[in-house]
C-alpha cells in the first residue's frame, strides 16, 4: 500500500536547542510530514473519519512541538513518529524537521527520519 497523506511546511514557534540562549528564545521549525494510509477507503466512503485527518494530524503535531521543548531535532522528530503511531494509527511515516536559522549560510538545516513499514 502506498497512499500517502502529507502535510508540508508545517511551522511552529517553539524552544529548541542545545546553547543556553536558545533555551530563552522560540525559534521558528518547519515540518513535511509523509503518513502511510490507505486513501481508497476515504475515497470510496468520502467520509473525513475514514481519512487520516491532516487537520487534526497538524494541529497535535504543533500542540507537540510547541509544548515539548527538546534540545535536539532529533527527539523532536522522534516524537512527533511515536506520536503518529500511537494516536493516529500510522503505520509508515517519514518526518523531516528543519530549524531554518539555525546556520545562517545553510537555507535550512534539519533532520529525517522514518519509522515504520507500509
Ligand atoms: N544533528 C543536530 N545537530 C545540531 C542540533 C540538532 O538539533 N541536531 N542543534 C544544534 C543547535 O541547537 C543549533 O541549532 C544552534 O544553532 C547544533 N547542532
Amino acid at each position: 500500500m502506498t497512499d500517502t497523506v502529507l502535510i508540508e511546511g508545517l511551522a511552529v514557534e517553539t524552544i529548541i536547542g542545545v546553547y543556553d540562549w536558545e533555551r530563552e528564545v522560540s525559534q521558528r521549525l518547519l515540518a513535511d510530514l509523509e503518513m502511510a494510509w490507505d486513501n481508497r477507503v476515504p475515497a470510496a466512503s468520502d467520509d473525513v473519519s475514514d481519512a487520516l485527518d491532516y487537520a487534526q494530524v497538524s494541529e497535535r503535531v504543533s500542540a507537540y512541538l510547541a509544548r515539548a521543548c527538546p534540545q535536539l531535532l532529533e527527539t523532536a522528530a522522534e516524537g512527533i513518529a511515536s506520536l503518529l503511531q500511537e494516536e493516529f494509527g500510522v503505520r509508515w511515516l517519514r518526518v523531516t524537521l528543519r530549524k531554518p536559522g539555525a546556520v545562517p549560510a545553510a537555507a535550512a538545516v534539519g533532520v529525517k527520519i522514518e519509522r515504520g513499514s507500509r
